[in-house]
């Protein structure tokens, strides 16, 4: 019965104290997670009214900036990393009263478990074969009983780890995703979304967000565990190794770093470049299926299929590569780590036996074999001797395999470390170019009412960070483009004198300042418009019709070319009219390419209004057909299914309808000044018509860009860009249809223009009048036909009075 009588017991097992603590700590977390703590997301109504509100204040942003300078984001591992880190974990981790530190420190936790219970298993591995070796029954059952005692909590575990490894990993991408969806997509004055400079913004925003959200959750993981497991199968394995075994164990892990450090390729850049590479080819796809019809009709399927198989093959030829250099990496590393850390474990669990052993086999000798009564005892004693040796190889080889593994994973952990600094290099670009792009210049809001201009130069932004690698600005053009975008709003000292050189030649049009090239289209536009001018916006294809609108909007920084020349007046300002205390907004853009946000029909004409905002403001849908009705769209909700239909709008309108659809978005809104782009252009001039009086009708000043004659009638005034590279312009009041017909009149009468008045020569609000340079381009040329015609018929007259002269000559010679 002596194979009984030493049970193995828990208390045996785990010889600390701690390791008890460790169960009890087991079980507690259990009960945790099994609280609401740790559902990975709430799915209640009060998630998708949050989404509605930004989760970060314009301010918090504001503040962050300091923690995105603009430095070197190399992929690599070093100082500038950690910085980086930290700055992204400070988005995903903001504090210790989180539930993503509750899950950390969960996650930690079951790490630490999965060790201790990794040891108690290969102790208990031990045991078992011991007493198997020594034939004790009760203590083998007692082990087996205990084995699947043991199998419950480490599966568990296990399943744990996985699963707080996925939630941490979803939670931090909702943190960043939020955080870059508040910072890309805040209002103005930054305008982010529409001047960020990088290419590919959309795989930095879902795939690289996505990939460093599980790494950065699996490397905490990835590192911990098998650091933990290195430190505690090492302190575990020196006890039966002794000094010198420990020793030697070092130097083996040092010498494996070594190797293994050797054979490492850069994964973080070759990480950073797949991205970059993934990111091209998915905006190849995203184009052709935006610009599908357009290709269609110039039947460019294959040359598409060209430019997009050779974006594919640029990032398959990468991807090979990584998947080459891994080969190799990979020889190494299961080399060294299985079978090199295997021999090197072998080598030191024998070196201490083989020596017990001969010194045994020694004192066995010396006491000689005629010792009678002590031979049994001796023999008992030798089978104990043998049985410990057996459960000190198993739980030593078990720890040691564990360890190889631990290195492995280690090994692992540090390539995967790389690919996150890649990750992290890129999103750190993205969020320091987003953080260090400056605001543009706040227009003065003046009487609410009023769009002002005075001495504003519309110049072409630069595009600083244009470079031959299309991925993404290095950090010393982001440096060089931020202090120069600083530079458009730094204050400049008030120029003495207000007259500008006013160049002669295009090329003079063109600056270069520190590396920023800026074209100025139009030079110190002047002019004051007040609800009820109607201004239309006319000249050459590309002269700056639209610049001027972008300007107007708030969309490209006013007078930033005679800023960075440093003559802009103190003075020199847009004043732009304010949102309305009635709700109406104070100026609404219509841009030349229609725009349908995905959603219903209700949704395309409310936009950029959401439905429960239009619920809320109480407005009717009746109101809305009548809004159709004014826009020849009275049809379109029967055509269409009803107010809910969702469509892909950009397919199922005509060109006109969608333009219409457009129209009927401004009615809706009702500003006070309406720039339209070129937004009528494929309307019939009658239906162009109507629209005009009606916008007109409800209280809307309309900044109109266009080529069309036939809309100067629903203006009061016009600005003329003379697009003849010196960015001169012209700006005089219309001829109200009275003055036209008396102008027809008084044409009638003597066959001459007459020339506007000192009146119609007046613009603004009187500030300035033209002079005859300032006469509109139109009036020019409607003045010079009529010369030509005059000394037209003035040749005519001449022959006419050389007839006369010859006709009479005859006469008086009969
Ligand atoms: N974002 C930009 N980057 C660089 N150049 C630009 C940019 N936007 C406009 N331009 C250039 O500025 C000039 C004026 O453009 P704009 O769109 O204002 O012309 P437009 O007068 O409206 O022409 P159109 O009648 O053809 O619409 C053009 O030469 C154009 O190439």
């Amino acid at each position: 019965m002596a194979i009984f009588s030493k049970p193995l017991n828990l208390n045996e097992l785990f010889r600390h104290h701690s390791s008890r603590r460790q169960l009890f700590i087991l079980f507690a977390t259990v009960l945790i997670l099994r609280s609401r703590l740790f559902k990975p997301f709430s799915t209640n109504k009060s998630s998708s009214s949050a989404s509605n509100h930004p989760a970060h204040s314009q301010s918090e942003l504001a503040f962050d900036a300091v923690h995105f300078p603009l430095v070197n984001a190399s992929p690599g591992l070093g100082l500038p990393f950690v910085h980086q880190l930290r700055s992204l974990l400070r988005i995903v981790l903001p504090s210790l009263y989180t539930r993503e530190a509750l899950l950390l420190i969960a996650h930690s936790t079951f790490l630490v478990l999965r060790t201790v219970l990794s040891i108690a298993v290969a102790r208990l591995d031990g045991r078992i074969v011991r007493d198997l070796v020594s034939a004790d029954g009760k203590g083998f059952l007692t082990g087996l009983g205990l084995w699947f005692a043991l199998a419950i909590p480490s599966i568990y575990t296990n399943s744990m780890i996985r699963h707080l490894q996925s939630t941490l990993s979803l939670r931090f991408r909702t943190r960043l995703t939020r955080y870059i969806h508040d910072l890309y997509l805040s209002s103005a004055p930054h305008l982010r979304y529409y001047r960020v400079p990088l290419h590919g913004i959309d795989q930095y925003i879902t795939a690289d967000v996505d990939a460093w959200a599980e790494s950065v959750a699996g490397i905490y993981g990835n590192l911990m565990k098998p650091s933990l497991d290195l430190l505690l199968f090492t302190s575990q394995l020196a006890r039966s190794l002794g000094f010198r075994g420990t020793v030697l164990l070092f130097i083996n892990y040092y010498v494996t770093a070594k190797i293994l450090r050797a054979v490492t390729p850069a994964f973080g850049r070759l990480a950073a470049v797949e991205a970059r590479l993934e990111g091209e080819y998915r905006a190849g796809v995203g184009r052709i299926g935006r610009e599908s019809e357009e290709i269609a009709f110039y039947n460019g399927g294959a040359r598409e299929r060209d430019i997009l198989t050779r974006a594919y093959l640029r990032l398959i030829k990468h991807v090979n590569s990584i998947y080459k250099i891994r080969i190799a990496y990979e020889w190494t590393e299961d080399f060294v780590i299985k079978y090199l850390w295997s021999a090197a474990g072998y080598g030191l669990i024998a070196v201490p036996l083989l020596i017990t052993r001969k010194r045994s086999r020694a004192v066995s000798v010396e006491d000689g074999e005629g010792k009678g009564k002590r031979g049994r005892k001796q023999k008992s004693d030798a089978d104990g001797i043998v049985a410990s040796r057996t459960e000190t190889y198993i739980s030593n080889r078990r720890l040691l395999l564990s360890l190889a593994d631990a290195g492995g994973r280690l090994m692992y952990a540090y390539k995967d470390l790389q690919e996150v600094a890649g990750l992290t290099g890129r999103l750190y670009t993205l969020l320091s170019t987003l953080h260090n792009l400056s605001p543009l210049p706040t227009a003065f809001p003046g009487d609410g009412d009023t769009f002002a201009l005075k001495e504003v130069d519309i110049c072409i932004p630069g595009d600083p960070f244009t470079s031959t690698d299309s991925s993404s600005p290095t950090p010393s053009q982001l440096s060089t483009a931020t202090s120069n975008l600083k530079a458009h709003i730094d204050p400049i000292p008030p120029s003495s004198s207000k007259s500008e050189p006013t160049p002669t030649t295009s090329d003079q049009n063109s600056e270069t300042l520190s590396g920023l090239n800026t074209t100025t289209l139009v030079r110190a536009l002047t002019l004051t418009l007040r609800p009820g001018m109607h201004l239309m916006i006319t000249g050459s294809n590309g002269v700056g019709k639209t610049a001027v609108a972008r300007v107007l909007a708030g969309l490209w920084a006013p007078g930033s070319c005679s800023m960075l020349r440093g003559s802009m007046d103190a003075d020199g300002s847009l004043t732009r009219p304010t949102d309305g205390a009635d709700g109406r907004s104070g100026v609404f853009v219509i841009p030349q390419r229609p725009y349908h946000p995905t959603g219903s029909l209700l949704s395309q004409v409310i936009y950029p209004h959401s439905v429960s905002e239009f619920t809320a403001s109480f407005a009717a849908l009746e109101e809305l057909e009548s809004l159709l009705n004014a826009a020849h769209l009275g049809y379109l909700v029967d055509r269409e299914g009803g107010w809910d239909a969702v469509k892909e709008w950009r397919d199922v309108l005509s060109g006109g309808e969608k333009q219409r659809l457009a129209m009927a978005r401004l009615f809706y809104h009702r500003p006070k000044f309406a720039i339209l782009d070129e937004c009528t252009s494929a309307v019939s001039s009658d239906v162009e018509g109507q629209m005009y009086e009606h916008a007109k009708a409800l209280g809307i000043t309309l900044i109109t860009i266009s080529l069309r004659p036939s809309l100067t009638k629903y203006h009061t005034h016009i600005l003329t860009l003379t697009g003849d590279g010196t960015g001169s312009w012209t700006f005089n009041r219309i001829a109200t249809p009275r003055a036209h017909e008396g102008l027809t009149e008084r044409r009638g009468e003597s066959g001459l223009a007459t020339p506007p008045s000192e009146s119609e020569l007046t613009v603004g609000d009187g500030e300035r009048e033209l002079t005859t340079e300032g006469v509109g381009a139109k009036y020019l040329a409607r003045i010079l036909e009529e010369i030509h015609m005059l000394e037209e018929r003035i040749e005519e007259s001449r022959g006419w009075e050389k007839r006369v002269r010859e006709l009479g000559e005859k006469l008086k010679a009969k």
